[in-house]
């Protein structure tokens, strides 16, 4: 079994606990609060900025070009097309993508940020690859299972965020993270796997969080937030 495979076995509670949440359940039904809509788009534009820096922490860390190319490209893939299923919940709502934006992020989007970049600053590529990786593996599955699934045709408001994890780019680009951190990950000392899989791990409990903050409206106890 190579690393990665047993990182998904250990982890399986949460990517069912994902499936099964109201907010993943929602979009296969084609049924959510427009708050909480509005909510997690708030967050995950804010999110995916501090992915593209986190993606720039990694090209500081990056010595072989292939890495540094691909991160590049990555950078650009959310820049210029994970923009497309934002949009799509902006469409459902009828809320300008605009007025989503600049917002600070919640408890706990805010702690999903931080422990990345904890580990992007302390650790090595394959910390960081660790992670990353829950962020495009979980959106691939949560895509998949909502397909085959809810089968989504022209008709169903949230076709095209599902047609876009479960048919678009997330394959490979899931496929690239897991290779390059199964690469890493041989022969690494028992401290070092125990790191790594604390990384993959908290992230994936951090992806139900997210949706779960999502749903709730999750906010600070005080409105007055002093920073972005
Ligand atoms: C909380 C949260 N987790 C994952 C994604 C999906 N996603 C964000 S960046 C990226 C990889 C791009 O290289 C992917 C797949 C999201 N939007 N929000």
């Amino acid at each position: 079994m190579t690393f990665t495979e047993l990182l998904r076995k250990e982890n399986n509670d949460l990517f069912e606990a994902i499936f099964d949440h109201p907010f993943v359940r929602g979009l296969g039904e084609g049924n959510l609060p427009a708050e909480s809509i509005a909510h997690y788009v708030k967050a995950d534009y804010e999110y995916l900025n501090a992915f593209m820096q986190i993606y720039g922490t990694a090209i500081s860390k990056s010595s072989a070009r292939e890495d540094i190319l691909f991160y590049n490209e990555q950078i650009n893939f959310v820049l210029n097309s994970e923009i497309h299923p934002h949009r799509n919940l902006c469409e459902v709502i009828g809320i300008r993508y605009e007025d989503l934006q600049g917002y600070a992020l919640p408890p706990t989007a805010d702690h999903y940020v931080k422990h990345m970049l904890y580990h992007a600053h302390y650790g090595d590529l394959s910390e960081i690859l660790a992670a990353q990786l829950p962020c495009p593996w979980t959106y691939l599955e949560i895509g998949k299972h909502l397909r085959d699934r809810f089968q989504p045709g022209e008709d169903h408001p949230f076709s095209p965020w599902i047609h876009f994890y479960a048919d678009g780019e997330m394959e490979e680009l899931t496929d690239h993270l897991r290779s390059r951190l199964d690469e890493l990950a041989e022969n690494v000392s028992e401290a070092k796997e125990a790191r790594l899989k604390d990384a993959f791990r908290k992230s994936c409990q951090l992806e139900w969080a997210f949706w779960d903050m999502a749903y709730n409206c999750e906010q600070w106890p005080s409105e007055k937030v002093v920073v972005k």
